[in-house]
Parts: C-alpha cells; sequence; structure tokens
C-alpha cells in the first residue's frame, strides 16, 4: 500500500516513467533492510501502542506476563517466560537466549566469585547470571533508572536469588565507589550491557580503579549492534587485553547481526 501510494505521488508530480523507476529501488530498501523495519516495529510503534492501551509501563507489563505464567524460585522458567512474551509479544532488549547461551558458558568455564553487571534492566541477564554463579560468589548488578530497578528487584525475588546486590545508580557514580562502599578488592567477572556510550568511560574507569586483576574477564554485550566502535578500537589498540567478539544475531531477531565482545585482562595484580 505504502509503495502504491508514494508512486501514485510521484506519478502526479513527476513523469511516470520516472516515478516507476523507484519502484525497484524502494523495494531493495524494503527487502533488504526488512529486519530493521520488523525491529523498529516491535520496539516503538506496538510499545507506544501498548502503553496507552494498557497504562503500564512495558517493563511492567513483561513483570506482569512472567509473575502470572513462570514458575516461582524457578530461575528456567522466569527465562523461558521471559525470552517466550520477547519473542511474541513484545521486544524488550534483554541478552535473550543465544547470547545468553555464549554468556552461560563464559561464566561457567570462569566461577567468577566476584561479578559486577552494568545495566540490568528487568533482570533477565541478573537471573542469568547468577543461576551461573558457584555457591558462594557476589553478585553486583547496576541499573541507573528507578522503575527498571524495581522490577529487577521483584524478578531477582522471584527467581530466588535474594543474596544479590542491585545497586541503584549511574555506572559513573558507582564503579569509583566500589572499593570503598561495597569492600570491593577485585573483580573476576564484568558484564556491560548498558548504554554503549558508557562502555569505553566505564572500561577505563575499571582500569583505573585497580579493581581489575589478571584473568579478570569483560563481556560486552552489543559492540556491533548498535555497536561500540570507540570501545573496540581502544580494546585493540591499549594492549591491555586478550580479546574476542562472539557473533550473533541481535536478541529475538533472526537477521541483524549482533556481537559480543569477550575481553580478558592482562594487567597485573
Ligand atoms: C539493554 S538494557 C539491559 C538488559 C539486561 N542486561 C538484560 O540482558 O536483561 C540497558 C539497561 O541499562 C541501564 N543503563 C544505561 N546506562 C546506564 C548506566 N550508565 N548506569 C546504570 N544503568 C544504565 C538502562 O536503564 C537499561 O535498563
Amino acid at each position: 500500500t505504502i509503495i502504491c501510494l508514494i508512486t501514485v505521488t510521484a506519478t502526479r508530480m513527476v513523469s511516470p516513467a520516472i516515478a516507476l523507476a523507484f519502484v525497484p529501488l524502494l523495494l531493495t530498501v524494503i527487502i533488504r533492510y526488512r529486519f530493521y523495519f520488523v525491529l523498529l516495529y516491535r520496539a516503538v510503534l506496538v510499545r507506544i501502542w501498548k502503553d496507552c492501551v494498557s497504562g503500564l509501563s512495558r517493563e511492567e507489563r513483561a513483570y506482569q506476563y512472567v509473575l502470572t505464567h513462570a514458575t516461582p524460585g524457578d530461575p528456567d522458567s522466569i527465562l523461558d517466560t521471559f525470552d517466550n512474551w520477547c519473542s511474541k509479544v513484545e521486544f524488550i532488549s534483554n541478552i535473550g537466549p543465544k547470547k545468553g547461551k555464549i554468556l552461560d558458558r563464559l561464566l561457567m568455564e570462569q566461577s567468577p566469585l566476584v561479578v559486577l553487571e552494568l545495566g540490568a534492566h528487568c533482570g533477565y541477564s541478573t537471573v542469568r547470571i547468577a543461576r551461573a554463579l558457584p555457591l558462594g560468589a557476589r553478585l553486583y548488578s547496576v541499573e541507573m533508572d528507578q522503575r527498571n530497578a524495581a522490577i529487577t528487584e521483584k524478578i531477582i525475588r522471584l527467581a530466588g536469588f535474594d543474596d544479590d546486590t542491585l545497586i541503584v545508580n549511574p555506572s559513573d557514580e558507582v564503579i569509583p565507589r566500589l572499593q570503598s562502599d561495597y569492600g570491593l578488592e577485585r573483580l573476576d567477572f564484568v558484564f556491560m550491557d548498558h548504554w554503549k556510550k558508557c562502555y569505553l568511560p566505564d572500561l577505563q574507569m575499571l582500569e583505573g580503579s585497580g579493581l581489575l586483576g589478571k584473568g579478570s574477564v569483560i563481556v560486552a554485550d552489543n559492540v556491533l549492534f548498535p555497536g561500540a566502535p570507540k570501545f573496540l578500537r581502544h580494546i585493540r589498540k591499549s594492549g591491555l587485553y586478550e580479546w574476542k567478539i562472539h557473533r550473533a544475531t541481535l536478541e529475538y531477531s533472526k537477521g541483524i547481526r549482533d556481537g559480543m565482545a569477550e575481553l580478558v585482562y592482562q594487567g597485573i595484580k
């Protein structure tokens, strides 16, 4: 319909031959970027519409769904229910099941005892991380949005991970106080999934904090889409890390390429 309308309007303004010449171009654009259009529709248009009709935020809608469909105390059921909602009902930028499995594997391999999560949103990755940690490990999750943090808090409790620490503040205020306020001496594992423009300054802040030791692992999501080019340039040039990109697709989307960066700090401590 859109193509016809544009063509008809264009035909009235310019010659029919020129207008028709644009049809293949339009079709090519639509086919090539179809996954991005679907994402725009699911993440923005459906959200605006449901915000209006439900009177709840998207995060509250997700929580209501999880509360009524998942088994309390069962992290697997909570994650599966989130995944179901995000693939079939509305889009939320949880790390999702595919990249989540990569994160699970890295956590299992490292068995970290002190973990920092930057960007908890509704608590999906928080539950995913907590589920994979060895006994006695500590997870510190940082979320700056109070409403998101309230949902995360409820999801953590629903999953039964009452011992995790949720810090409601922006990462650049939390990182400098991790030693003084929380008594941390070393971070074994950091998961970054907050605003992409914060990746580089926060990584540099962590480097300067003395909290990273040789072998500390940093995993950063979405480094290819939406992308974190300055962060990638730094890890390439600084010489402080052994690193690789785990290629995948964007959460709950088939055709948008994304990746997670895995960094192993080579500094001394
Ligand atoms: C992509 S979502 C996180 C998704 C979550 N990691 C998951 O997989 O379930 C990003 C979240 O990071 C939070 N955020 C963004 N910048 C932040 C910052 N500088 N400090 C703390 N939280 C931040 C946002 O409020 C948002 O809730």
